[in-house]
């Protein structure tokens, strides 16, 4: 088995993958912490014969994870974010400063689609952009929807955006605090995301198929006007491309990948930024 890990600000995801038939045969998440506990935390770790990590969370929190897991796996690989990997290049001034869950993202996208917009709604909401000849141009971090709710401090943090609202009624004013924070946020992420997008297509002359991953990725998805396809294993995707073990792999292929949406046209982005502007 390979155990895959993609450790973020809050919650530390894993996925088992059956080395033989590429298949995923289970899957959790625990919030991330100082510690990891064998048995509790993570499964058990007899049938693992490799780990593949991506991890944002402190550094010692990625070393005491690594230690734990060299005593029992003889193969341990860590993501880091590099100047250049499959084909793309990394667009910050300091490369190694790049989160590596947007760079797996990011070459994940490009693995699948080419150019593309790599959306991925976590703690925070990141989205970076890669042009077909694989130049990552950066992108944009803004506060995840927990964040922003919590930043407020109205006492509506437990009360989540329902993913089964109505898109429509998340834009109407709320009559009620939790209905204006919840609604208000909702606008300020899936408005930033949407405005962002065209505007990076409109500087850069091209309609860049859009991908969306992260534990807000479903109800993000609903708000976002633009052609784009949910890949919740986007991360782990950037793991599989850059430590290929499986035979499937190493064919390139990427577990639960979608199917690439074609973006919309550029004329039809550029008239919805030229109309929002007139308003
Ligand atoms: N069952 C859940 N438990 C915790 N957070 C969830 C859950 N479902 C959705 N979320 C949302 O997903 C976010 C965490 O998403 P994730 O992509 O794992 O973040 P990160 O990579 O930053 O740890 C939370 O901030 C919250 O808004
Ligand atoms: C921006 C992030 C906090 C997002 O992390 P996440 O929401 O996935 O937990 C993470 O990618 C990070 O710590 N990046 C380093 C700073 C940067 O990418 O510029
Ligand atoms: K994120």
């Amino acid at each position: 088995m390979i155990l895959d890990l993609d450790i973020g600000n809050t919650l530390s995801k894993w996925r088992l993958k059956d080395a033989e038939s590429s298949e995923i045969r289970s899957r959790g998440a625990v919030w991330t912490r100082e510690e990891w506990r064998p048995g509790a935390d993570i499964p058990n770790l007899d049938v693992v014969e490799a780990v593949r990590i991506s991890s944002v969370a402190r550094a010692a929190v990625l070393e005491e994870t690594v230690a734990l897991l060299r005593r029992q796996v003889r193969q341990v690989y860590v993501a880091r974010s590099t100047v250049e990997a499959l084909g793309v290049v990394n667009g910050y001034e300091e490369p190694g400063r790049l989160g590596v869950d947007r760079w797996m993202g990011a070459l994940a996208g490009y693995q699948l689609a080419g150019g593309c917009c790599a959306v991925d709604c976590g703690s925070a909401i990141t989205i970076d952009f890669v042009l077909p000849g694989g130049v990552h141009l950066g992108g944009f971090i803004v506060p995840g929807l927990r964040l922003m709710k919590e930043s407020l401090k109205l006492g509506t943090r437990n009360v989540a955006i329902d993913p089964e609202s109505e898109t429509d009624a998340l834009l109407e004013p709320g009559r009620r605090t939790v209905d204006a924070v919840n609604h208000g946020i909702y606008m300020a992420a899936v408005s930033a995301i949407n405005r962002i997008y065209s505007e990076v297509c409109d500087q850069q002359g091209i309609a860049l198929p859009v991908l969306l991953t992260g534990g807000d990725a479903r109800v993000i998805s609903r708000g976002v006007q633009v052609p784009h396809a949910v890949w919740p294993d986007m991360v782990y995707g950037g793991l599989e491309a850059s430590f290929p073990l499986t035979f499937a792999e190493r064919a390139g292929k990427m577990s639960g990948a979608p199917g690439v949406l074609e973006p919309v046209s550029l004329e039809k982005i550029r008239a919805s930024l030229a109309f929002s502007m007139l308003l």
